[in-house]
């Protein structure tokens, strides 16, 4: 049997790449299999819960109707628990039966900067990994911890094998290659650069299924419907997409049996995912909890945030996604129906988070392309005008939940919010904007967005 190694075995991996495995298992190709662990301590009760059911879990879906089903997913054949040496994960990886390494470790987790280069002056846990791997223990950040399996492989005489991004970044293949090789460089293992350039490929890939926290209520449910006791249940939308560019090293399952889409070029699918799906998601998130609401179909159904919404993406996004072969407007209309399926009940905290990765990756790309080509970029400037309304409150102890956020430098997020100048402090932050940070009109943008954030605000506030 081939193996997949999946780092990050969070609840998007378990609705969606594991549920493609189980499909063509359902289907008798048993020729592959997941195997999954973290690289970080986090998760532990579901990991350890995940391990006592021998990798399976029970997927409920919900269609825009309400309709819910329950499937167990049995894919999953080895769950690796956590341990610091991760000496479990990196066997598995320097194991020839892995094939693909993929992975899901957020947004957050890449380190990059507008010009994909390892961002070490803002990431201090970067440096650390960096530093933790040139000692000799294993590396903890998705870069460190691929050295240290790659490593391993490499010495092994293993053979190749394909690293798979799940997150959802631009060019998320080539960008992870990207920081990976830096890393690698950093360390100045000349021997493990030459190995990884020829025996690993990265495809890009797109991914999509809006996958909530599970919450207890999901674990009721699927006890009511399938009798199971499931303390690792997940739940998602019956929507799922997975594009991925067909570049394997080492071969791969028959993903286009069950639905995958395997092309040359990711580049149209994922533009319009992130342009149109991402940052509209965190648009409604971030407008929502300004507007006092707990859900991301609450804030859909609010005409004056789709609006925004609605505004952002035929005004700014769309004109500089064309020439696509996917119809934008009906993508566009797709989505916001999905973010209204209030059988979801997907949170504005889980989509509201890390926010100063979102921006460079999501937003900021839209104002660069208006920028570059002339045009206006006031509907895509309410999107950040919102975060930073957003922060405001959450500086003020406002916001009525814990907001994450692995990119954001507390000290500099203070600093905006304390400012003379919120706006132009704001406006100058270059984590947030790159080259842009500080161009005039970028603040000008910003500051007549913010005032219609701050009309939106003080208008609820006194409804
Ligand atoms: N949930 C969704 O709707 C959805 C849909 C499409 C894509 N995704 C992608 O999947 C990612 C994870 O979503 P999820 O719902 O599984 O979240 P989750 O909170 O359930 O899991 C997060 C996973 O990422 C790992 N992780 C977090 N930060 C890390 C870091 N800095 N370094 C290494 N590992 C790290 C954690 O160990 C955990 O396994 C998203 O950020 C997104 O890129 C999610
Ligand atoms: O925008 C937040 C994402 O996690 C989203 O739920 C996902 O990308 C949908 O596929």
């Amino acid at each position: 049997m081939n193996f997949i190694l999946h780092l990050g075995l969070g609840s998007f991996h378990r609705a969606h790449q594991a549920v493609y495995i189980h499909e063509l298992r359902q289907q008798g190709d048993l020729r592959w299999a997941i195997a999954g662990g973290n690289l970080r301590p986090d998760m532990a009760e579901t990991i350890h819960a995940l391990q006592a059911q021998g990798g399976r879990y029970t997927l409920e879906t919900v269609t825009p109707q309400g309709e819910r089903s329950y499937t167990r997913i049995e894919s999953i054949q080895r769950v690796i628990p956590y341990q610091d040496d991760l000496a479990p994960l990196i066997a598995t990886g320097a194991d020839p039966a892995t094939r693909i390494i993929s992975f899901t470790v957020t947004e957050a987790g890449y380190y990059l900067d507008a010009n994909n280069r390892l961002d070490w002056a803002t990431f201090p846990d970067l440096r650390a990994d960096l530093d933790a791997v040139k000692d000799g223990q294993a590396g903890h950040t998705l870069y460190g911890g691929l050295v240290s399996i790659l490593r391993a492989r490499m010495r092994a005489g293993a053979g190749p094998v394909t690293l798979m991004n799940c997150d959802n970044l631009r060019h998320n293949g080539e960008r992870s290659r990207g920081g990976l090789l830096q890393f690698i460089d950093a360390l100045g293992d000349g021997a493990l650069r030459a190995w990884v350039e020829t025996n690993t490929t990265s495809p890009n890939a797109m991914v999509d299924r809006i996958t909530p926290r599970p919450t207890p209520d999901v674990a009721e449910r699927v006890k009511a419907a399938t009798g199971w006791e499931d303390k690792a249940a997940v739940m998602g939308e019956s929507f799922i997409q997975w594009v991925i560019e067909d570049n394997f090293i080492a071969g791969r399952p028959e993903w286009e049996k069950v639905g995958v889409e395997m092309v040359n070029s990711v580049q149209a699918y994922e533009e319009a995912k992130i342009r149109l799906l991402n940052a509209t998601h965190s648009c409604i998130a971030w407008a929502g909890t300004l507007a006092g609401y707990r859900y991301i179909h609450e804030g859909t159904h609010d005409a004056a945030i789709r609006k925004m919404a609605f505004d952002y993406v035929t005004d700014d996004a769309i004109p500089v996604l064309l020439p696509c072969p996917i119809n934008l407007e009906q993508y566009r209309d797709v989505v916001l129906d999905r973010f209204g399926n209030p059988a979801i009940a997907d949170t504005n905290q889980r989509v509201a988070m890390d926010a100063f990765s979102k921006i460079p990756g999501m937003i900021a790309p839209t104002i660069r392309d208006q920028l570059a080509r002339g045009g206006s970029f006031d509907s895509v400037a309410m999107l950040p005008a919102l975060f930073l309304a957003y922060l405001q409150r959450w500086h003020a102890g406002q916001i009525p939940y814990t907001y994450q956020d692995q990119a954001m430098d507390p000290a500099a997020a203070q600093a905006i919010c304390e400012a003379a100048d919120p706006v132009a402090a704001y406006a100058a932050d270059t984590t947030l904007w790159g080259e842009m940070a500080g161009h005039t009109q970028l603040v000008e943008t910003l500051r007549k967005a913010f005032a219609r954030v701050q009309a939106f605000v003080a208008e609820r506030a006194g409804a």
